[in-house]
């Protein structure tokens, strides 16, 4: 069952309380002669939006997956919440398990039922004796808290367009209250407007609910606009993790063409205008904001 750091067994409804729910330590990942992960470190800070970043490859996806179980290491120890996951025997993992909400990329919805029932399944997993009106009361609250319309519970994935399926992807993976949200690419495919509402959505819940988030993405407008820090993955590790701005300064070739490169740069413009647009009042920053405005009208 998950632990407290102190080594303390967590109740079913007590919330993890130690510093980080999920460590790393010296994580190898080998596919035939492939190795993905040699020695990889990362600890997750409780309360934090972490983003993954890394080039096409590096592993992230393998990454998320050796820590929610789903791919066993070569070698290495992954903790969450206190608790082996290399070590653990399934059974006694249900205790971790249902700490997590997990969104993959793509949603993988189970296309043959509704929304509603796509949320109740890792209900009924975890919880087989809750009866069919809370199952619908809480499908329906958290299609709701999902940011898509009450009537969505009840249509199927083909009937929802991209953003609305990631919705109920999220609201799937907020079935159990989770303390800990892995979303893996969760703005790939969604346009400019859509994504931004997404990150949002994501900020709003972790603040709301106290999650801690895993987040993979390639969305420099994402990394800049809610992640508290950000780990890159290259040369098969974890090379640096830390705030967008601190990154910016590392001296290693991925971090500077991807952050310092043409599209790290409109990234952190648009996020600049975002955050000098709150002070319209200020004369220095409503002309700051109509330069920036123009210059990027320029080069559009
Ligand atoms: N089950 C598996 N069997 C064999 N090879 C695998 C398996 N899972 C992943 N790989 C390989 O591991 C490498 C890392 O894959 P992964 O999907 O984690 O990359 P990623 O960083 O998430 O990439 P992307 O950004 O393109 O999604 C890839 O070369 C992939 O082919």
């Amino acid at each position: 069952m998950a632990q407290d750091d102190d080594g303390r067994t967590l109740g079913r409804h007590e919330r993890y309380r130690g510093e980080h729910p999920i460590v790393v330590e010296g994580l190898v990942n080998r596919f035939g002669s492939q190795t993905v992960h040699e020695g990889l470190d990362l600890k997750v800070r409780r309360g934090e939006i972490l983003g993954v970043v890394g080039g096409s490859g590096t592993g992230k996806s393998v990454l998320m997956r050796s820590i929610i179980g789903l791919q066993p290491p070569t070698e290495g120890e992954v903790k969450v919440f206190g608790k082996s996951m290399t070590e653990g025997d399934p059974d006694a993992e249900i205790g971790v398990r249902n700490r997590w909400g997990v969104l993959f990329q793509g949603g993988a919805l189970f296309s043959t039922l509704t929304v509603g029932e796509n949320v109740q399944v890792p209900l009924k997993q975890f919880f087989p004796d809750i009866s069919p009106e809370l199952l619908d009361e809480i499908a329906r609250f958290k299609t709701v808290l999902s940011g898509l319309p009450e009537e969505a519970a009840g249509k199927f994935p083909s009937e929802l367009s991209g953003g609305m399926k990631k919705r109920a992807g999220l609201a799937r993976a907020l079935a159990l209250d989770p303390e800990l949200l892995f979303l893996d690419e969760p703005t790939a495919g969604l346009d400019p407007i859509g994504a931004a509402a997404f990150d949002r959505l994501t900020r709003e819940l972790k603040e709301t609910l106290g999650l801690t988030v895993f987040l993979i993405t390639h969305d420099l407008d994402t990394l800049h606009e809610i992640c508290d820090r950000v780990a890159v993955l290259a040369d098969k590790k974890v090379i640096a993790v830390d705030t967008v701005p601190n990154l910016m300064q590392l001296d290693h070739p991925w971090i500077q063409e991807y952050f310092n490169g043409p599209r790290g740069r409109a990234a952190l413009t648009a996020q600049a205008l975002d955050e000098l647009r709150q002070h319209m009042d200020n004369p220095i920053a409503a002309h700051a904001v109509k330069a920036l405005d123009n210059k990027h009208d320029d080069k559009a």
